[in-house]
């Protein structure tokens, strides 16, 4: 069975994981990130040390690695009774980032929703020198980096959008407030997805009850 799965989608700076985590406390949805599973690695380890190699020059860990790494992590939530595939969403933050990655996840993952956090370039690069003072995260840390994420993010992951059916799309404005963001997401996309999801059962559930 494919995870029934929302992607959470936009540049580095969007909000993509500050929504993610709101979204991933609301029952029946599971927010993963790959940013926040790499930053987990105990960096002595031999993919720690990738991650940190890669992300710190605003480059993406190779394909095969972030994709192994990240279904062991899924499988073992799913092992501990933490992620409940038959009835929850997966919410995806960050993966897919490029079209091979896409490709890679076919047999995973079944996209029923995607939501596409837009703000303009500079909005974003001032966001991220924000959080570099705040999270202390070495990504962040120098101008040159933070470009470097933003051109890897219009040439590689934005074209990625395009291969979806552009229905699954929500484009949502990343400048508004948190909270509208939120209200946004919750009324076009998780209120609709999850009735759908819950309707057929209540319906075959009044059936057997009678009138
Ligand atoms: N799907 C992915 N493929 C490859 N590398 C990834 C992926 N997700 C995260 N990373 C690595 O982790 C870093 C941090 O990711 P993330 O927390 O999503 O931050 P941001 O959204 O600010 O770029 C990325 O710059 C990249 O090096």
């Amino acid at each position: 069975m494919r995870y029934r799965t929302i992607l959470l989608f936009g540049a580095p700076g969007s909000g993509k994981g500050t929504q993610g985590q709101i979204i991933g406390s609301i029952p029946g949805f599971q927010h993963s990130s790959t940013g926040d599973i790499f930053r987990s690695l105990d960096l002595h380890t031999e993919m720690g040390r990738k991650f940190w190699e890669y992300s710190s020059r605003g480059q993406l860990v190779p394909d095969e690695l972030t994709i192994q790494l990240w279904k062991q992590y899924i499988k073992g939530l799913e092992y501990i009774n933490q992620f409940h595939p038959e009835s929850e969403f997966l919410v995806l933050d960050g993966l897919p980032r490029n079209v091979h990655q896409k490709v890679l996840l076919e047999d995973v993952i079944d996209v029923q929703a995607i939501v596409y956090l837009r703000a303009e370039r500079d909005k974003m690069v001032e966001r991220l020198r924000r959080r570099a003072l705040k999270e202390n995260r070495f990504d962040d840390a120098s101008d040159e980096v933070i470009n470097k994420r933003m051109d890897v993010f219009g040439r590689e992951t934005r074209p990625v959008l395009d291969l979806y059916p552009q229905e699954l799309i929500h484009r949502i404005d990343a400048t508004m407030s948190q909270i509208r963001i939120l209200s946004e997401i919750v009324t076009r996309v998780l209120v609709p997805l999850k009735e759908a999801v819950e309707r057929p059962a209540d319906e075959s559930l009044a059936s057997l009850q009678g009138p």
